[in-house]
């Protein structure tokens, strides 16, 4: 499918010239796409990789992220609510996005380029490929395993998923057999460079992350803040019905990420204990470790009283029958239930970024093993400062008499 340039064409030397001098880097924009069955909090993750790709290139390079619109997505099942184009500025801070790497919006992207991407570069598992225990990064442009997902059209552009907006087509597309780090394709975004403005990698999740868990890791996490009238609502929550403040909580955050550095154990979080219960398609697919509801009760109740707590916060995909069971069990449970506009207004995502962050102000947090969920309101929790004992908790399946916790991944800076 290589129209007319061959990708690994790369010329170390004109790639150096080009940034020497007075010469300024010419902008281009990366773009990236993910399997469509991902969740958000996958999502997330795969951003941080991206973001952090952009960020080793733009030491030499002028790079902007650009940002994929969010939905159609599974898991928001809310019926009658608007389902994808929804901008990033939605659920999160594009001002403090933009202060880790540049990034705009694909709808500002269309401004600024039109609707003709360059290239897609279409990232794809080796074929056949077994896990050795010998762990090789590779890379190399290759036929399509499976059918794309984009086709030739007549006018010789390429039509195919782009977040639901039509008009918009890309002028060549390459399938990449690839294995390895995020950073594994600069060579191929490097050796186009004198034409390609706009290059999509879709199926960006292939890639790993460079640097995980590292200081650099945990600035792209922390640039990452929701939007401010998700916080607040989630902050108006905390105050009227958990009696949960930032001032009495320790939980205040710097305005600028850059500048919120505090030390493991400074946050007390709020007088309530909090669990995710991730409920729905993992009561199939991890049947073993996610426990009943009577289960999960007898494993919370100790908690409430260890840790003296006046509530107990559940945030949960489950349907109102398990949470209903729950209350039986455990009176004081709460969870957040959104006025209809607000749903409205920010869809389902917007609701799961309101229980996250209720979630991370509690005074102790339990989690679903293996929950991207539950992963994401730790990190959370690191931020604000939890000791990790309160933050890095799992619920044991019915049958387990103790169970594995999640590993802790701390802070750096
Ligand atoms: C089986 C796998 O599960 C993975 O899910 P997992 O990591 O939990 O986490 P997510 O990737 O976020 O996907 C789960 C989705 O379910 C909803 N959800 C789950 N828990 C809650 C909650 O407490 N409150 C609210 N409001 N919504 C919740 C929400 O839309 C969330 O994004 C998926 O990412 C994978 O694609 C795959 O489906």
């Amino acid at each position: 499918a290589n129209d007319d340039q061959d990708l690994f064409a790369f010329e170390p030397v004109r790639a150096q010239s080009l940034n020497v001098g007075t010469a300024k880097p010419r902008k281009r924009y990366l773009l990236y796409s993910i399997n469509p069955g991902e969740g958000f909090n996958l999502r997330r993750d795969v951003y941080m990789r991206v973001a952090s790709l952009v960020k080793m290139m733009n030491d030499k390079e002028d790079w902007t992220l650009v940002l994929p619109p969010w939905g159609p997505l599974y898991h928001w099942k809310t019926e009658g609510l608007k389902r994808d184009k929804y901008l990033w500025k939605t659920f999160f801070d594009i001002q403090s996005l933009n202060l880790y790497v540049p990034v705009i919006e694909f709808e500002d992207f269309l401004t600024e380029n039109g609707p003709v991407i360059d290239d897609v570069l279409y990232l794809q598992h080796f074929e056949g490929d077994r896990f050795t225990g010998h762990f090789e990064e590779k890379i190399e442009e290759t036929e399509c395993i499976e059918a794309p997902r984009y086709s030739k059209h007549a006018d010789g552009k390429y039509r195919g998923w782009f977040w639901g907006y039509e008009r918009v087509a890309a002028k060549n597309f390459h399938c990449l057999s690839a294995q390895g780090f995020a950073a594994i394709v600069i060579p191929a975004l490097r050796s186009n460079y004198s034409k390609a403005r706009s290059v999509l990698i879709d199926r960006a999740e292939t890639l790993l992350h460079n640097r995980y868990g590292d200081e650099d890791y945990w600035q792209a996490r922390r640039s990452l803040r929701f939007a401010k009238p998700l916080i607040d609502m989630g902050d108006a929550f905390r105050r009227d019905r958990l009696d949960s403040t930032d001032d009495g909580d320790i939980t205040t955050l710097h305005p600028d990420w850059r500048d919120h550095q505090v030390k493991p154990g400074h946050a007390i979080g709020g007088p309530y204990i909090a669990a995710h219960l991730r409920r729905r398609d993992f009561l199939y697919g991890h049947r073993d470790d996610v426990p009943s509801i009577n289960r999960t009760a007898l494993q919370l109740l100790p908690l409430i009283e260890k840790y003296k707590a006046k509530k107990v916060f559940i945030a949960s995909d489950a349907p109102d029958e398990e949470f209903e069971e729950l209350k039986l069990y455990i009176p004081i449970a709460i969870r957040y239930v959104p006025p209809k506009e607000i749903l409205k207004k920010y869809g389902d995502g917007g609701v799961a970024i309101i229980d996250q962050w209720i979630c991370a102000h509690a005074r102790y947090f339990v989690g679903t093993s293996v929950s991207t969920f539950s992963f994401r309101i730790q990190e959370e929790r690191e931020i604000l400062g939890f000791d990790p004992d309160v933050t890095f908790n799992r619920l044991c399946g019915d049958k387990q008499e103790s169970c594995e916790q999640p590993a802790r991944w701390k802070i750096r800076y």
